[in-house]
């Protein structure tokens, strides 16, 4: 049985996808979304020479002075054309313009001002230019300020809104369809009698794909019934992706495959070199892309942040979509590996990943202790104590809270 390699599965999965088109956007909805064009300065910042205290604008060369004062400029006020006289200072607030001819700020805490002479008192400003912000000192029109790809937090909305834009080009987050299979599911909450489980893949994979920008067009429970199976893909085909959980094995339960192919579809790769989430299905339905998680929910959990939050990531444009892993030191000693690489869930604290004791991809127990997966490439020999290896925290995978 050939298993394919994460990174193989994860371009292939790529190759599949299409990011989605863009459209303008107002700055305050384009947050979390990813900029489709690259990011222009639309003007100077600052637009000229500013003040960047409170104090006064005179000329370095006048300096220790005294000064006679020759009037005020306040942040929103634009300078007389006439440059200040030598021996003259202007009273300044901090973002004001400076006035023609005045180059330096002297604080306002190192002067006396009375009946309209200024005279130092404190220390002098040290060099020419002190406390002046000279124009387009952060950036200048025409500025490539952000590279397309780039996700829009809080600090760039806010440079768009400097640079001059009003909106963004970004695209629509994928919409996805969720199916969770199994005829022992009942719904979070809902009586469980013998035989039944909780589902708690849907209610995941929920919140990873709306923390990763996606829509939920539907999420629904699906019995282990060939017929129902394919009908509930059949219906979802005009999302853009369909996520389905369980069913992705081997049993004879396990009817993703052959319900993806009676509705139609086809499958691209089955199958990963990975532990947990050997069982990962890779396909295609109408316009969709159908991912076809393991139904063991770490399993459902590291494909997940894989497989499905990178997906989602590329369609909405990222153009890092696939989580960098970061080195860290080992907290324990690690077993070899067998011929799938091992995402072992871990705690990582102070540059040190500590495996954590029960590592079965149904124990979701451990998996919300862990704040990192140690990965443990496939065939490596056995690791000590403080050896390097790569780690994946939450934050990058997408799964803090
Ligand atoms: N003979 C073999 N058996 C199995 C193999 C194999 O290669 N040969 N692979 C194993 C691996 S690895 C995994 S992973 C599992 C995954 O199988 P499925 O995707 O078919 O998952 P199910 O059998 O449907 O369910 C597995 C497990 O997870 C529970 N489950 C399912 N859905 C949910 C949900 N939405 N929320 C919570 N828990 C869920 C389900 O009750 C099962 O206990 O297959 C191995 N078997
Ligand atoms: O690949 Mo499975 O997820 O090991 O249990």
């Amino acid at each position: 049985m050939s298993l394919l390699p994460v990174e193989e599965a994860q371009a292939r999965l790529f190759a599949l996808a299409t990011p989605l088109p863009a459209r303008p956007m107002p700055l305050g909805e384009a947050i979390g979304r990813y900029l489709a064009e690259p990011l222009l300065a639309g003007r100077d910042q600052p637009w000229t020479d500013l003040s960047a205290m409170d104090g006064y604008a005179v000329r370095y060369a006048d300096i220790p002075g005294p000064w006679t004062l020759a009037g005020e400029m306040a942040a929103g006020a634009v300078p007389p054309a006439q440059a200040i006289a030598p021996g003259t200072a202007m009273r300044i607030f901090t973002g004001a313009p400076m006035p023609a001819g005045a180059d330096t700020v002297v604080l306002q805490e190192d002067v006396e001002a009375r009946v309209g002479t200024v005279r130092m008192t404190g220390d002098g400003p040290g060099e020419l230019g002190r406390h002046v912000r000279p124009r387009a000192s952060d950036f200048a029109l025409g500025d490539l300020l952000l590279p397309a790809g780039t996700c829009l937090g809080p600090p760039q909305i806010a440079l768009a809104a400097l640079a001059g834009h009003a909106e963004l080009p970004v695209r629509p987050g994928p919409r996805v369809i969720i199916l969770s299979t199994g005829d022992e599911l009942v719904p979070p909450g809902a009586p469980c009698p013998p035989g039944k489980l909780p589902a708690s893949n849907g209610i995941m994979l929920r919140a990873m794909i709306e923390g990763a920008g996606g829509t939920i067009l539907d999420e629904r429970l699906t019995p282990d019934d060939l017929p129902a199976l394919t009908d509930a893909l059949r219906a979802a085909g005009e999302a853009d992706i369909i996520v389905t959980s369980g069913g992705a094995s081997v049993g004879d339960h396990d009817l993703v495959r052959p319900a993806l192919e009676a509705a139609g579809g086809s499958i691209d790769f089955w199958r990963i070199a990975m532990r947990p989430g050997k069982p990962l299905i890779v396909g295609r339905l109408d316009r969709a892309i159908v991912i076809g998680l393991p139904g063991n929910p770490v399993s459902a959990l590291v494909t997940g942040a894989l497989f499905l939050l990178p997906l989602v990531r590329h369609l909405a444009g990222a153009s890092d979509a696939v989580p960098r892993p970061q080195a860290a030191r080992l907290g324990a000693d690690m077993a070899g590996v067998g011929n799938r690489t091992d995402f072992i869930r871990a705690t990582l604290k102070d540059g040190i990943a500590t495996p954590l004791g029960y590592q079965d991809s149904a124990a979701m127990r451990a998996a919300a202790q862990a704040n990192a997966l140690i990965i443990r490439p496939a065939g490596a020999a056995p690791a000590q104590a403080g050896d390097t290896a790569l780690t994946l925290d939450w934050a990058t995978l997408g799964l803090a809270g």
